[in-house]
């Protein structure tokens, strides 16, 4: 396989972190005397880090949230997700046995989420993933977050890597964004959170199904090289 290292995108590609989003944004309303909202509408909200989900939520009935509200639903919220962080969150089918694949091919593999420290590496521990991962960049690791190519960089730094060595998988605009000005190949899955965008329109090389059939396309891919 021409990739040496592969780089995933944590909420929405490898694990279904929905409900327990949902549930805690929903507590973080009751808190702060709002009614909860559906768990598909906080599906959209979800993409750009733990901050732009709680502005969202908290600006869901159409009137901008003050920045003391922020504030103080940030604390609520992360005292929530703190103790309600993978109680209904699931592995998606096909991943366990793509990480398993792409080892087998030779890749080092790296996660690379919006997601802040503090809830990633837990979750990662809980659901039993974390032995696959030689490097974890989260949303507060580096000073901007995905779209930004900033995190990329920096996995293939820590990997030994160059971009043009690098697969990027992931479910949403903000990792086909990232991916593409890092320079950096990148696959989509539909089964994710795309703030709400249907996953046809992403700039990306690919849509696969799973994480095994991602695997497959980066065996049988060929290296920009080859074709000129
Ligand atoms: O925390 C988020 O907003 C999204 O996390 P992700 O980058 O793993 O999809
Ligand atoms: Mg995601």
């Amino acid at each position: 396989m021409q990739f040496s290292g592969i780089l995933f995108d944590l909420d929405g590609t490898l694990l279904d972190t929905i409900p327990d989003l949902a549930d805690a944004a929903n507590a973080m309303r009751q808190d702060m005397g709002l009614a909860p909202i559906a768990e598909s509408t906080i599906a959209a909200y979800v993409g750009k880090g733990v901050e732009q989900l709680v502005i969202r939520t908290l600006g869901h009935e159409g009137k901008p949230a003050s920045v003391d509200m922020v504030m103080r639903g940030l604390a609520r919220y992360q005292d929530h997700y703190r103790a309600l962080n993978g109680q209904r969150s699931r592995i998606y089918p096909g991943v366990v046995a793509g990480l398993q694949a792409f080892r087998d091919q030779g890749a080092r593999l790296a996660v690379v989420t919006n997601k802040s420290t503090e809830f990633t590496l837990p979750l990662l521990r809980q659901m039993g993933l974390d032995g696959y991962f030689d490097v974890v960049v989260c949303g507060d690791t580096c000073e901007r977050k995905k779209p930004d190519p900033m995190p990329l960089f920096h996995t293939c730094d820590l990997l030994g890597i160059t971009p043009a060595q690098a697969l990027f998988i992931g479910d949403s605009i903000n990792d086909a964004l990232a991916a593409n000005a890092a320079g950096i190949r990148v696959l989509t899955l539909p089964y994710g959170y795309n703030e709400g965008r249907p996953v046809q329109e992403l700039p990306v090389d690919a849509i696969v199904t799973s994480i095994v059939e991602a695997a497959q396309w980066a065996a049988d891919a060929t290296s920009p090289t080859e074709h000129a």
